[in-house]
């Protein structure tokens, strides 16, 4: 039932080391959150999963493929291949094509041949997980509010067909009330035998939102912390 299990994962970039020896598992339709504060390494985890990061060792194993091991080099040679295998990230902030509209832009995650036959459907779903989408389906993204390009951003990840879905602090920047129907609209989505992984650094928000969530501080995951603030 795993889908991902990682291994003495460490990772950084050049003398930096970000991430000490990480172990986790991470089971098929599960919802987790990953939660500290800013800095401690998070978007370090997504990205040594997607091989973004300046070097790492240790095993990752998607699926039971392993798509870790050693690498000092070639940042992002791996990626497409990781990509292809069925991992998407929502990059932290708004990372949007600010000239297309909104449904340009959810098209641009339908990249595989099948995604895009099936872009219609897809979208529509979208719409449905996101209801203030939908009349802004022709607008420029660029003209969007703060929570609503969010909403763009992570539904244009949904729009693959993607097994692990890594979601970078949806809440950044947002009004509280904005993150909420973020996050809540997160817990709608069906992973099926996939799992999705929320990096956050509001315990609170998450409540009752995600399966398990565990904390991490200075590069090394501190087990699960139920509703602990975390220090
Ligand atoms: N490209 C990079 N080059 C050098 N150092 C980096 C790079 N990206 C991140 N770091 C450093 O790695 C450490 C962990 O950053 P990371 O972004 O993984 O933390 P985070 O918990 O996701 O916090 P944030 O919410 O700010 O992204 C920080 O000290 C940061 O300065």
């Amino acid at each position: 039932m795993t889908l991902l299990k990682i291994t003495d994962l460490s990772a950084g970039y050049g003398p930096l080391r970000v991430l000490h020896e990480i172990n986790l598992t991470v089971e098929r339709g599960e919802r987790l959150a990953i939660v500290g504060l800013n800095g401690h390494g998070k978007t370090t985890l997504f990205r040594a999963i997607t091989h973004l990061v300046g070097w790492q060792r240790g095993s990752i194993l998607f699926d039971g493929v392993e798509i870790g091991g050693q690498r000092s080099l070639g940042e992002g040679r791996k990626t497409p291949g990781i990509v292809r295998l069925g991992v998407a990230m929502t990059p932290q902030g708004d990372a949007i094509f600010p000239g297309l509209t909104v449904r340009q832009h959810l098209d641009c995650g339908a990249w595989s041949k099948q995604a895009w036959r099936e872009r219609a459907r897809r979208r529509e779903a979208i719409f449905d997980l996101f209801p203030p989408l939908r009349k802004l389906e022709n607008t420029t993204v660029g003209t969007l509010s703060g929570g609503e390009r969010r909403m763009v951003s992570v539904g244009r990840a949904l729009m693959t067909e993607a097994r692990l879905y890594l979601i970078d602090e949806p809440s950044l920047g947002l009004a509280p009330v904005i993150s909420q129907r973020v996050i809540a609209a997160l817990r709608e989505i069906d992973v099926k035998d996939g799992a999705i992984i929320i990096a956050e650094q509001n315990v609170t928000l998450l409540d009752g939102q995600v399966d398990r969530m565990i904390g991490m501080h200075a590069g090394r995951l501190r087990g699960d912390v139920g509703h602990v603030e975390l220090g």
